[in-house]
């Protein structure tokens, strides 16, 4: 994808960084907030997806307990996103419902995402959302997260969201102008990079570490998300947020920020980590109807077409569908566990509330979340 392509993206992911949401440590920037709402809002008007993952919360926090130097303990920076996450979400809802949205809080861990159970749920509840045309503000769940399961910094996290909502599009606001050859806090002379594969091995050269002793991880972290990013195909800019109408400025394709080029397309991505990179837990044997639609129609797999079940497996897990020959036809996340998907093998979805004792996914395994072989 091309600069000039972005006109063509219909989901992105707004990463916000701590310094530029607190003016550097002083607390909330209101009228650069209200900016950057505006300019997402534009986007819901256009039919875009937008996901926000904005950070702040420690840096807020620190501002309302008037703490000079970012804590050092883990409780204590736990306390202050606590305080901090009220004030951000309070100003960018008030900013949201001035343009006639909603948005809606998400706080994540990085159990949600690695663990295959929650990061269906956690997928399957975005998802809902932007079909609401709800704005997704998400932030890592500060207040609970202990070292094990933290993201550690918002750059990776909004990286993995933008894999799991296979957004084509994340844009990380910062405090510089984009990349440059080197931290331009330390060497005067660096020059700004404008469009860089984002596996390109000499970025590890370049980016630095944070100085400003609000956010988390520097360039270094950015670059890394770019590269996490370009995993499922996602292109990512790091752009200056302080400049006029930055986001649309992106979204129109001028030669802002830095341009990290993926080496896949979204789709091709996700099926060649689909196909390749799960073990498969379980088996579906389909009936010959369900085998036809899989394959003509790139419909999700229902309750409906499963003959048998076989295998061991949990809900998210990877499982193959195979013909009454024993043919793989697709593979893919099963919204089931073994002992429920085989109750439900061959019922129509409006019998699963009767049979498992509540509704939940409508499709056995949904077509987003599937690959044919
Ligand atoms: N190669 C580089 N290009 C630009 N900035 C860099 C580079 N290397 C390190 N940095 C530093 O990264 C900082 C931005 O990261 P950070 O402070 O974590 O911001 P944010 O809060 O936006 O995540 C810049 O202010 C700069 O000092
Ligand atoms: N969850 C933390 C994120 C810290 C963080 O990554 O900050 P930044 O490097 O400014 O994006 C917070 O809201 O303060």
């Amino acid at each position: 994808m091309k600069r000039n392509d972005f006109s063509h993206v219909k989901r992105v992911v707004v990463k916000i960084g701590s310094s530029l949401l607190t003016k550097g440590g002083k607390g909330l920037d209101q009228t650069a907030i209200a900016g950057w709402v505006a300019q997402m809002a534009g986007l819901r008007k256009q039919d875009i997806d937008v996901i926000l993952v904005s950070s702040g919360s420690v840096a807020e926090g620190m501002c309302r307990l008037g703490l000079k130097t970012r804590p050092k303990t883990l409780h204590e920076l736990q306390a202050s996103a606590a305080v901090g996450q009220m004030g951000l979400v309070r100003v960018v809802d008030d900013n949201f419902q001035q343009h006639g949205l909603h948005a809606a809080q998400v706080l994540l861990t990085h159990d949600d995402l690695s663990d295959r159970r929650r990061y269906l749920n956690a997928r399957s509840t975005l998802l809902t959302l932007l079909d609401f045309g709800a704005v997704p503000v998400i932030n890592e769940n500060d207040t609970v997260a202990t070292e094990e399961i933290r993201f550690g910094d918002n750059d990776t996290l909004a990286a993995l969201v933008a894999n799991l909502v296979e957004a084509e599009l994340l844009i990380i606001l910062t405090d510089q102008q984009g990349l440059f050859t080197g931290d331009p806090t330390v060497y005067p002379d660096a020059t700004l990079v404008s469009e860089i594969r984002a596996n390109d091995p000499t970025l590890d050269r370049m980016a630095g570490a944070s100085r400003s002793g609000l956010g988390r991880g520097g360039m270094y972290t950015k670059v890394r998300a770019a590269r996490l990013a370009s995993r499922s195909g996602t292109a990512t800019v790091i752009a200056p947020g302080a400049a006029e109408q930055v986001i649309s400025r992106v979204m129109e394709g001028k030669n802002i920020g830095t341009y990290f080029v993926p080496d896949l397309e979204p789709l091709v991505a996700r099926k060649r980590w689909l196909a390749g990179q799960l073990q498969i837990k379980g088996q579906l044997v389909l009936d010959p109807g369900a085998v036809k639609v899989l394959k003509t129609n790139g419909k999700s797999l229902l309750a409906a077409g499963v003959k048998s079940v076989s295998g061991r497996f949990e809900r998210g897990e990877l499982v193959s569908c195979i013909d009454e020959e024993g043919n793989e036809i697709a593979r893919g996340l099963i919204n089931y566990g073994k002992a429920e998907a085989e109750l439900i093998a061959g019922k129509n979805s409006a019998d699963f509330e009767r049979i498992l004792g509540y509704a939940d996914d409508a499709e056995m395994i949904h077509r987003d979340n599937m690959v044919l072989i």
